[in-house]
This record gives structure tokens, sequence and C-alpha cells, in this order.
């Protein structure tokens, strides 16, 4: 099917806009009239800029308050109209959105609204264009999809269709079902949008909240299937307002829109895509660091042992039970700072896993890093991080990962042998202000993870939003976060959470090792004490050692943080009893420590 997307959906200028919209892989795009009018470009221009991207004019819109008015007004409204469809030839633009009235000239009168708009059809006819007629969800007096469908039925111009946009129909709780009455070739267009459940004024909600397509709460999909049975083979537009996109770069914009559009797409079978390939476990997690003590420290002090470094480049291993972690103090290193740079997952295909990455435009990155490397296949998430699709022994037939290591002498812990870190529990990553939803719309379509519902965290200097993704048995489990306040390396800051059976004795050890432990104020312990009612002795082990406590209705979670290093700090975890969250009633007192640490 052919994809389009409305202007308004992406920030720039309107060259900027387009090519955006080209180079993300889009057909089409609908012209808001707005970017036209602040063009310096003729329509004739604009038309060849298109032609040249390889776009469709698909959509010039719109217009507005035209119908149900008395008549000396509609012949107003006529010549307004003229006008359009005039510039509309020049755009090489063949259909026209109408959209339902707001004036407050407009009467409740189907049969005269049905009449100026056969009216309306019969003059653009001369031009060769088609009007297609939408509810607005706040229209004066058609806000319903089926009642903007009885008054083009009504009017029976050829040139008249309507206009269905999910975001009216879903705001309003209409059941999309009806949809299956109109005939597919009277469905002129279809717009597509998300959008957060929130409670508020309709107009407000779709104006500033609109998302892409699987970023909201919206069964969006539910509604395309509808649209494809009757017929319809139109575009699938994206029409998004939204206020982050407005400003964001239009390029990651439309590469966002463009998969969140594939992965509709492939929901609705109207496309096939490479089929994902759940990741099974967290390999390894890669920290780039141009000042190696602090974080070898750290990790030594954690019970980390360095078994291996890579043959050709200055990489380290670090492992205990199952936790294996790089520590690459390459040319990234000087350049990036301390952070985490690389994750990878344990994938049962990793080259279908790459495959299906590729199919939803995430970024390739080359096979070997070097030539003498084993081939990984990597893609870069959203945020940047590589991503690599990797097997750490688990099938002779894929290449090991941990073949380009070369043994150092040390071996870790068997898991078990001391309470120490058994695994990787989760990994946080900080993801840039406008690529929040985008973030979690990656990890579930291009790998298949599940994403929970988003929580707010209050930051004593602004709202952090954090959002979880997670295999069906919680071996991979990533949080993905985000800061109101992107340059402060407290709220960029990322981590990573080390699963432990005893999470006292490991950060005593920690401790005994050196390890400095995050402080937590009293005052925390002593509203734990009021919440869960725990025994004084326990209390006080948590007051001494900066351990912070959760229960969820599965279980118990003990854990505390070390102090960080450039953007990095780690956690100890301790689940007990399948308890699913990440602690994040605690959140809002970890980060305000560490912002009294800085
Ligand atoms: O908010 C609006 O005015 C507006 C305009 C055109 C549309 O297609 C739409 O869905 C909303
Ligand atoms: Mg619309």
């Amino acid at each position: 099917m052919r994809t389009s997307i409305a202007t308004v959906s992406l920030s720039g200028s309107l060259t900027e806009k387009l090519t955006a919209a080209s180079r993300a892989g889009f057909d089409g795009v609908e012209i808001f009239e707005n970017d036209l009018l602040a063009s310096p470009l003729t329509p004739e221009e604009i038309r060849a800029r298109c032609a040249d991207l390889g776009l469709g004019v698909d959509l010039y819109q719109p217009l507005r308050d035209i119908e149900a008015v008395p008549e000396d007004e509609f012949a107003r409204n006529l010549r307004r109209a003229r006008h359009k469809f005039e510039l509309m030839r020049r755009l090489g633009a063949d259909t026209v959105l109408v959209c339902s009235s707001v004036s407050p000239l407009a009467v409740d009168d189907d049969a005269l609204a049905a009449r100026q708009l056969a009216e309306l059809a019969h003059l653009a006819q001369d031009f060769g264009i088609r009007v297609a007629y939408e509810a607005l969800a706040w229209g004066r007096h058609v806000s319903t999809y089926d009642h903007a469908w009885r008054i083009v039925a009504a009017a029976g111009h050829p040139a008249l269709g309507t206009c269905l946009d999910s975001f009216h129909i879903l705001s309003r709780g209409s059941d999309p079902k009806g949809i299956e009455d109109i005939p597919g070739e009277k469905i002129f267009f279809l717009q597509l949008a998300d959008a957060p459940r929130l409670a508020m004024d309709v107009l407000q909600w779709s104006r500033h909240y609109r998302c892409f397509p699987g970023q909201g709460g919206f069964d969006v999909a539910g509604l395309v299937g509808h649209v494809l049975r009757t017929g319809y083979r139109g575009p699938l537009s994206l029409e998004v307002f939204n206020d982050v996109f407005r400003q964001a770069e239009a390029g990651p914009t439309a590469v966002d829109a463009h998969r969140s559009l594939l992965a509709l797409m492939e929901t609705v079978g109207a496309t096939a895509l490479p089929p994902p390939v759940v990741p099974t476990g967290i390999a390894f997690a890669e920290l780039v660091t141009p000042d190696t003590a602090p974080v070898t420290a750290r990790l030594a002090a954690l019970g980390f042992a360095r078994t291996a470094r890579h043959r050709g480049k200055p990489v380290d291993l670090w492992q205990q039970g199952d936790a294996r972690i790089l520590v690459n103090t390459g040319p990234a290193a000087r350049r990036d700072g301390t952070q985490l740079a690389a994750v990878g997952l344990e994938s049962p295909d990793p080259a279908g896993a790459a495959r299906r990455a590729e199919a939803l435009l995430a970024p390739v990155l080359p096979r070997r890093r070097a030539r003498e490397d084993v081939p990984l296949d990597a893609v870069a998430a959203p945020d940047g991080t590589e991503l690599f699709f990797c097997a750490t022994g688990h099938d002779p037939r894929l290449p090991d990962w941990r073949s380009d290591f070369e043994p150092v002498g040390h071996t870790p812990d068997t898991p078990g042998s001391a309470p120490g870190v058994t695994r990787i529990d989760h990994l946080a990553l900080t993801q840039p202000w406008h690529q929040f939803d985008e973030a979690a719309l990656f990890h579930r379509t291009v790998l298949g993870l599940r994403a929970q519902e988003s929580v707010d965290v209050a930051d004593p200097y602004g709202l952090l939003r954090s959002r979880a993704v997670t295999n069906a048995d919680g071996s991979v489990r990533i949080a993905l976060t985000v800061g109101a306040a992107p340059t402060d390396d407290t709220v960029r800051a990322q981590h990573l959470a080390l699963a432990t059976d005893d999470v006292v004795t490991a950060a005593r050890r920690f401790r005994a090792a050196g390890g400095r432990l995050l402080p937590v104020p009293a005052n925390y312990y002593d509203d734990l004490a009021a919440r869960h009612g725990l025994p004084e002795e326990e209390l006080a082990t948590y007051r001494e050692l900066g351990i912070l406590y959760d229960r969820d209705a599965h279980g118990v979670f003990r854990h505390c943080y070390t102090t960080t290093v450039g953007r990095v700090f780690f956690e100890l975890v301790q689940r007990e009893g399948g308890y699913r969250g990440y602690g994040a009633p605690n959140a809002p007192v970890r980060l305000a420590a560490q912002h009294a640490a800085r």
C-alpha cells in the first residue's frame, strides 16, 4: 500500500519536511496549507520538488467551514474554494480535505450540508479534484465519521467522498466497526494517528498529543482492518499533530514515523516483514570509558574479575556468574566519556534478528568491527546504543563473540559460590528527549519485546518518565527513561542493574572492598518503617548500607546503588517471589541522592 505523511507531522521548512519524508521511504505527502503559504517556493516548484523526491502530493488540506451555511456565505466559500482548486492544479494535488465546520454560522441541517458539499464537489470536478469530507471530533454539528458519511451518501456526488481519521473516530469512542458499511470507493482518504489516553478537551488532545500508531493507547491497527475490509486501497497517511515532533529533527522523526506504519501494515497483513526474533538474554553490556580505574575499581569491588582481553582492541571482559561487562578504552571513550555504548543480546537467530531490524529501518552496523573479528550482526537503537545479536556458546552453529577474547588467567566465581552477582538484571538507557515514545516502539517492533506502562518519576529538577521493555521470562529487561533536562548528567545517567541472591551480603562485600554506596536519607527509612512495618533490625541494616525496599503483588525488591562514573552507575538488586518492577517508588529518593552526591 502507499504510505504518506502530512507535512504538519514534521518540523522545519516545507523543503526540509519533503526531504525527510522522501528519505524515510514515504510514497507521498499531505501538504498542509500553512506549510505552503510559508514556503518561498511557487506551487510549480513544490510540485517539481516532490516529483524529484519521488513523492506524490496525495492530499491538500484543509478547507474549513464550508458547509451548512446561509447561501450568501456559501457563495463566498465557493469563491475561496475555487482559488484553492486553482492552486491545487498548479501543485498537482487531486484530493482536497474538507473538515466539518466549526463556524458559528453553520446550522444543524444535513440536507443543506449535503446540497452544498455536492455543489462544492461539482466545482472541484471541473478541476479534476476530489473532495474528501472529514468529521472533526469537535465539529459544530458533524463530529462523528458515520454522520459525515450519511451526508456524503445523501449528496450522492461522484467527486465527493469521506476522509477517515483514526484520531477523530477513536478519541470519541465511536465503534469503528461501522466503517465496514461505507463502500471502499467512497473512502477517499485515510489519516492515521494514535494518542495516549488522556482525559482532556478533544481539540487540545488532537492538536498537541497525537503520536504515531503503536505509541499511544488506541487500536489503530484494528481500525485499519475495518477500512481495508471495505476495499479501500488508497494511501495510509500519518497525520500527527504533536508538540515534541514539531521541534524534533525531521529526519529521524520521519524514519520513526515510517517504522510505525510498517509495523502497523504488518499487523493488518498488508505487508510481510521478517518475523521478530525475541532475544533470550543479555550476553553482555559494553561500557566505554576514558578513565578505566574508577570503572574497574567498582567492578572489582562488586566481585567481577577481568577474565579476558580482546585480541585486537583495548577491550577487557569482566565477568561474574553470567554477568559479562566489556570495558572499552578505545577512541570512542575519549570522545564520549564513560557510558554504556553497546548491549549484546542473546539471539536464537542473529541474522534473522538483523534482517527484521533492517526491514524496520534500523541502521545496520558493519558486521565486523575489525577484519579479524568474529562477524556479528548489529544495529543501532534510536539513542545510538549498538545492539549486537549474538550467541554465548548456546548454539555451536553460531559464532561465539567470546572467540575474539583471549583469557587472561583469572577465572570468575562460579555462580552461587559466593553471594555475589549472578547476572545482569536490567539495563536503564536514557533516551533523547524527543525519542521516548519512539524508543519503546522500536524495542517492541524490532526486538519483539513487550512494553510495560510508562511511569512518571519525580526528579528534584524535573520530571522523568520511564518505561520498561522485557521479554516473556524477564531475562531481558531494559528500562527506557527520559528526563526534562537533557544536559544534566544525573538525568542523562544510564545504569546497569546486577542481580544477586543476597543484596545485604553483596553490599557489605562491595563496601569492604573499598566501594562507596549511594547514601540514602534517614527520612526514607522512617517512612519505610511506617509503610511496610519492617522489623527494626532489618531497617537498621538497610539504613547502614543505603538499601532501598519495595514490594508488589508478587514479591519483594531490595536494591542499592554505587556512586556514578561519567554517565554510568551500578545497582545491586535482589528480586524475591516474582517481583516484577524496578523499584520505581524509590526512584525520586535515588535521584535526589545522586544530585546531592554531585
Ligand atoms: O485540528 C485541525 O484543525 C485539523 C485539521 C485537519 C485535519 O485533518 C484534522 O484531523 C484536524
Ligand atoms: Mg485529520
